[in-house]
């Protein structure tokens, strides 16, 4: 242990907390490890969600003195599953990442990987099945965050080992449906709940015909009535979903590829509903087979049953949080909110033998977007859903209800009998007051209003302090983390300047983000920067960034700058210089494209400026890269129509062609570069994705390329070359890296370079050629999800150390810069966002380096007489290889293209 761990445990009798947390913060992450096992307790968590995650989060917030180690079988770190749906906007794990290995390691949290099989109370350690291996792991104080696991219902050959049919609940879900779907057409979703429906919108989202089925008579049976239950399902089907409600599944019908049908019955009739994909999101159970081995006290419905403290009844130095606690007994909590609650309050308790703090009751209002429908449900105690009152008539509660179905827009508030207090409500289509009304059904009175008057919107007037929220102090903010609004308020005033700044001091946002999206935080942020005199964001009375305001704008609905300062912002004196920073901004929410008023030209050249800034912010090179070469390296020179020759024509962007094995991934970029294509209409898709691979290369540092534009665009899938119509195997003719498992490679050839050969003369590229192009790899990497050519992954927990957001020492930018864009996968060289002639090097090629990627592809270039002679020439001389790179590329970019004018347009 280093000498700063010395002097920290000498000063730490007499030392004040503030000087404590300066002395740990001056040591390494290795040392701050060994520290805390030597002065405290050794805390295990099994389970890295969300709620095993706060529990660290506030462990460490609460207590230096404690070594925690996490138990983790999911290869990516904890992330929120309430967004898994989002993930088929940008396919990206650490955009709902909560953490990473790396703050793990920051902060002397030990992470084991592999699946916990055994407690053993009596020995106090926990056995961990790492792949093999069993590793023990030894706690002072364990605690169990294991969750759910999804319930199949008891339907006639309903299984998980029948191809086809998923549950819907990891990442690693997600995965195995996406590559199901790219084989199907039709998928049916059993549940019309949360999950169901969160299930749905991903098989929506993959361009599937899909058929929710619920039991209930309506959808969301536990959070909706019937009416509001209707208005969903009018808004859901008016998407294109089918809903069946009332619903019961007979059985699964299957065929030599798996399910090929759902057999049900609605309506007293029986028929059989033609699905290749079945996602089951019928809800969930507790995950306490580890609890079971161990002897623990379960609760009557399931879970561990566990004191107001969060530890179990068995075992004082065993406790349970989330969807696995079963609080007295009772009911496990399926939702994050209540679980984020008992991690405080454990925390609390482990940390502080005298803590006062109890658990009581969870607060399971919902508000969600789902399929694009805002929905919410919210009550002031958990009554309001277990004794149902959202539905209950007569005389045991009062009920006011406003519903306009043409809208798709419900409201309904209920009322003590006697009018005088709100025990909650459902919002459907407009869900705008869900924080207000939230605070009054948490109060013991309607604040001086009437229950019409609140109906009518009226609110009562709090003491908001002039921010505009109409929420005091202690009224939350953010329910997904129970934060109030002076805890984020605080935050602002001590420098949290923007939502991501307060996400990172309060939580606040990181849930579900409706307090963001549609909630007080935009305005409560606006009015307390401008109380503070802080000038943050592009202006006074917007203080936050261009992409935030037209995130929020979308949202909302906000068109013009009126309504954009009344729903999010502060009324500045300044109006009229804030809407000229604003600048185009307002044009583009207003639903203008950029390029507006320029002619083809212009727009060329607007679209190569937002490309460089574009790449510059996102470091995707790379995938942009990638994804030009994969539309033009389809050309067939012995073909001559224009679509059935393939090359630089955007038939990438059609399916079949985007769903070919070889192009795994490449979705990505096509939906990075889609907005360009709305602000830019004049520019063809084949010229959008060739621009922005040269803007990439250049940007990597790489030659500038003599680019022409005109591309013509492919026009529909007819245009895409078959799979096979190269005479190779499935790919249209692209080039494979390693061969098949009969040691042939999809031409036939049994070796990589007359596959190369094969596959590159095709296009018209001589040997020069080839090797100068496969020198793009000198930038990017492979990814287990995409090629499976490695086996690292999408993440920083399966990335190598060059692939890891902030590989220490290895600046990989041709800036110097860190920038890592996605972290994981493996890389070809070290700085693999730059683009120089790394990739010709022995530090590469030999092979010496584990950490790199070499292909077979690769290998031929060196290995080969012919390919070598212009290897080791690159190798030595970066101006060779940028020059062939670049006149190679140019005639990659403009085979298979048909020009309009004839001769191109140049910038
Ligand atoms: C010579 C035959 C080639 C083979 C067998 C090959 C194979 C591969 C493979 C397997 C990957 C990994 C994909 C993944 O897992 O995400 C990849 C990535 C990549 N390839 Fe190639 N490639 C070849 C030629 C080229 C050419 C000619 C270019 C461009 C001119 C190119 C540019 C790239 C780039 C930039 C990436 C990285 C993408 C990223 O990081 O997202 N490749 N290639």
């Amino acid at each position: 242990m280093g000498s700063a761990a010395s002097s920290l445990k000498a000063a730490a009798a007499s030392a004040s907390d503030q000087e404590l947390t300066d002395a740990l913060a001056q040591l390494d992450p290795a040392d701050l490890a060994k520290l805390k096992t030597a002065l405290g307790i050794n805390v295990v968590v099994v389970g890295w969600g969300p709620v095993g995650h706060a529990v660290v989060t506030k462990l460490l917030a609460k207590s230096a003195a404690m070594k925690i180690t996490v138990i983790t079988e999911e290869s990516y770190p904890a992330y929120n599953r309430v967004k898994l749906s989002s993930f088929f906007e940008h396919r990206d794990p650490n955009k709902l990442a909560l953490s990473s290995a790396e703050w793990c390691r920051e902060n002397g949290v030990e992470l084991v990987f592999g699946r916990a099989s055994k407690v053993d109370r009596a020995a106090k350690t926990v056995d961990v099945d790492c792949g093999g291996e069993t590793k023990t792991v030894s706690y002072d104080e364990l605690v169990l965050a294991t969750g759910s696991k999804a319930w199949l219902p008891p339907v006639p050959g309903l299984s998980l080992e029948v191809a086809g049919v998923f549950v819907y609940r990891t990442i690693s879900d997600i995965f195995q449906i996406t590559e199901r779907a790219k084989f199907s057409k039709k998928a049916v979703v059993i549940g019309g709940g949360l999950l169901g429906l969160e299930a749905a919108k991903a098989a929506y989202d993959l361009g599937l015909e899909t058929t929710i089925l619920e039991v209930a008579p309506h959808l969301m049976p536990v959070q909706l009535d019937l009416d509001a239950g209707k208005i969903l399902q009018s808004k859901i089907e008016a998407l294109g979903l089918k809903v069946k409600t009332g619903v019961k599944v007979l059985g699964v019908e299957t065929g030599s590829d798996g399910l090929t049908g759902v057999k049900i019955e609605a309506e007293g009739q029986e028929e059989t509903l033609e699905a290749t994909l079945l996602i089951v999101g019928a809800g969930v159970r507790p995950r306490q087979e580890l609890a079971e081995m161990s002897g623990l006290e379960l609760g009557g419905r399931g879970g561990i049953k566990v004191d107001h403290r969060m530890r179990s009844a068995t075992d004082e130095h065993v406790w349970a949080v989330g969807e696995i606690a079963s609080f007295n007994g009772g009911m496990c909590y399926q939702l994050s909110a209540p679980g984020y609650t008992q991690a405080e309050i454990l925390a609390d308790h482990m940390t502080n033998p005298k803590a006062e703090s109890k658990f009581a009751d969870a607060d399971l209002s919902t508000k969600l977007k789902l399929l694009g429908v805002d929905v919410a449900s919210f009550g002031g105690s958990s009554d309001f859903w277990f004794k149902r009152q959202y539905s209950s008539s007569g005389e045991e509660i009062m009920s006011k209800v406003s519903k306009d179905e043409a809208a798709g827009v419900y409201k309904k508030l209920v009322f003590t009998p006697d009018g005088t207090k709100l025990l909650g409500g459902i919002l459907v289509g407009d869900i705008s007051a869900f924080a207000p009304l939230t605070a009054v059904s948490k109060r013991s009175d309607l604040g001086g209003v009437s229950p019409d008057e609140l109906m009518a919107g009226q609110m009562p007037k709090v003491d908001d302090g002039g921010d505009g929220t109409n929420l005091g102090d202690d009224d939350h903010v953010c329910n997904c983390h129970s934060v109030p609004k002076k805890v984020i308020r605080d935050a602002i005033m001590k420098g949290a300047h923007t939502f991501e700044e307060i996400k990172k001091c309060t939580k606040a946002g990181t849930g579900c983000g409706t307090c963001i999206r549609n909630g007080p935080q935009p305005k409560l942020l606006a009015h307390t920067l401008n109380a503070k005199g802080v000038e943050a964001g592009v202006c006074k009375s917007l203080p936050f960034t261009h992409d935030d305001i037209e995130d929020l704008a979308k949202a909302r609905q906000l068109k013009s700058y009126d309504e954009l300062v009344s729903h999010l912002g502060y009324p500045s004196a300044a109006a009229e210089s804030d809407k000229t920073a604003l600048g185009g901004l307002l044009d583009r929410i207003g639903g203008k494209p950029k390029g507006e008023g320029l002619d083809h030209l212009g727009q060329l050249k607007a679209l190569k400026e937002d490309l460089w800034k574009f790449v510059d912010k996102m470091n995707c090179n790379p995938i942009l890269v990638r994804l030009a070469w994969h539309d033009a390296g389809t050309y067939d020179k012995s073909k001559t129509a224009f679509g059935e020759r393939g090359g630089a024509n955007g038939s990438i962007r059609f399916s079949p062609e985007i769903s070919m094995g070889a192009n795994n991934g490449l979705d990505k970029g096509v939906k990075y570069l889609e907005p360009f294509k709305a602000d830019y209409p004049l520019v063809s898709y084949a010229d959008l994705y060739q621009m922005a691979a040269a803007v990439s290369i250049e940007h990597a540092g790489g030659p500038k390329i003599d680019m022409k534009y005109g591309r013509k665009d492919a026009s529909g899938p007819d245009d895409c070359p078959g799979r096979q119509s190269r005479g190779t195997a499935d790919n249209a003719g692209l080039p494979d890296a390693e061969p098949g498992p009969d040691g042939a490679f999809g031409c036939g050839a049994k070796d990589a370079a007359t596959h190369l050969r094969n596959i590159f003369y095709r296009m018209g590229f001589d040997d020069k050629g080839i090797v100068a192009l496969s020198g793009a790899h000198t930038i990017g990497r492979a990814f287990k999800e995409r090629s499976g050519t490695v086996k690292e992954g999408y993440g920083e927990s399966s990335a190598c150390p060059y692939t890891r957001s902030m590989p220490k020492g290895c600046p990989i930018r041709n800036d110097g810069g860190y920038g890592v864009g996605m972290p994981g996968g493996k890389s070809w060289t070290t700085k693999w966002l730059k683009f120089d002639n790394e990739y010709f090097q022995p530090s590469v090629y030999e092979e010496k380096d584990k950490d790199l990627l070499w292909l077979s592809s690769d290998r031929c270039l060196h290995q080969d007489e012919g390919f070598k002679q212009y290897f080791m020439l690159y190798k030595d001389d970066q101006a060779a290889f940028f020059r062939d790179f670049a006149e190679a590329y140019k005639q990659l970019s403009e085979q298979g293209a048909e020009f309009e004018p004839e001769a191109g347009l140049t910038l």
